[in-house]
């Protein structure tokens, strides 16, 4: 009746499948960019899936759009201007819309279609796009942040897919220089920074170019997906020299934001405790980074 769909079978998860029961195919098309999916699974809600890659579901999607955008985002005293990178999906938008102290939230999606069907399957993530402090640029991020002025941005949020894709180049140093020089004086960065079960290599070093471009603190924090290869995913929390960030005590916790029901819905993974253990790393891990 109902067939399983295979993911992971790809060079970034060699030897590795991960199944989801299909209930129904929703939408499948193709951009210039990458083949798009959306299927209505049996016990995850609808999922998202970009070449074959499981983006998101409707399940257990809060765990990273709240992670990847709270963890820097309270971790600064009163962000203002925000970027976000990738993140077509809105859920990341949602998240940002918390904060009452935010007055722009620029996005830079490379995919208008990403956006078209996000708003057509996903609505408890596209509501992010409604936030009239949203200005959407649809294009490359790399042009993007090579013409952004200097020193504009509190925080920039990369949401991107895996570096296979269209998102190649988000893993390379020019990259992360361009987005330093665009972040204010004690500015932050929160980078999708892939699993420590499967690619520690690269973690070390996109830490290795970080350590190099930004000179405040540069951390991994890690979160549980269980959708995603390896039931966890990164992130590369980076802080620009100026006045000193500490990841590991959030100065905005999240409990005080007034915003949390405009987003059309509750937190329902992030909190302060969980903001701290995120950087808890395991034993491997710590070797293997080089535990700063
Ligand atoms: N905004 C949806 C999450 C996009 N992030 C990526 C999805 C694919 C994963 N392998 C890595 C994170």
């Amino acid at each position: 009746k109902t067939s399983k769909v295979q993911y992971f079978n790809n060079p970034m998860w060699p030897g590795e499948a991960h199944s989801l029961k299909v209930e129904k195919i929703l939408y499948q098309g193709k951009s210039p960019y990458q083949e798009i999916l959306v299927f209505e699974s049996s016990t995850y809600g609808n999922v998202l899936v970009l070449d074959g890659i499981v983006q998101l579901t409707e399940k257990d999607e809060c765990a990273y759009q709240e992670m990847v955008t709270h963890l820097p985002l309270c971790s600064i005293p009163s962000p203002k201007s925000v970027l976000v990178v990738g993140g077509g999906d809105g859920g990341v938008l949602r998240e940002i819309a918390r904060h009452s102290s935010v007055e722009t939230i620029d996005i830079c999606e490379i995919d208008q279609l990403v956006i078209d069907v996000c708003k057509d399957f996903f609505p408890q993530l596209s509501i992010g796009f409604k936030d009239p402090r949203v200005r959407l640029h649809v294009g490359d991020a790399v042009d993007f942040l090579r013409n952004a002025p200097e020193g504009k941005y509190d925080a920039i949020i990369v949401d991107s897919s895996d570096p296979i894709g269209p998102a190649q180049e988000l893993v390379e140093k020019p990259f992360f220089q361009t987005i330093a020089r665009a972040l204010k004086p004690g500015g932050v960065l929160c980078n999708q920074a892939e699993s420590m079960w499967l690619h520690t290599h690269l973690i070390q070093d996109m830490l290795s170019i970080c350590r190099e471009t930004f000179k405040g603190a540069v951390h991994y924090a890690w979160t549980s997906v269980p959708t995603y290869p390896s039931g966890v995913i990164g992130f590369l929390l980076c802080a620009k020299e100026g006045p000193v960030v500490d990841f590991l005590s959030p100065v905005n916790p999240i409990e005080k934001l007034e915003g949390a029901m405009e987003a059309g819905r509750e937190i329902r993974f992030y909190n302060s405790q969980i903001h701290r253990a995120a950087f808890v790393l395991p034993t491997f891990v710590r070797r293997e980074l080089g535990s700063h």
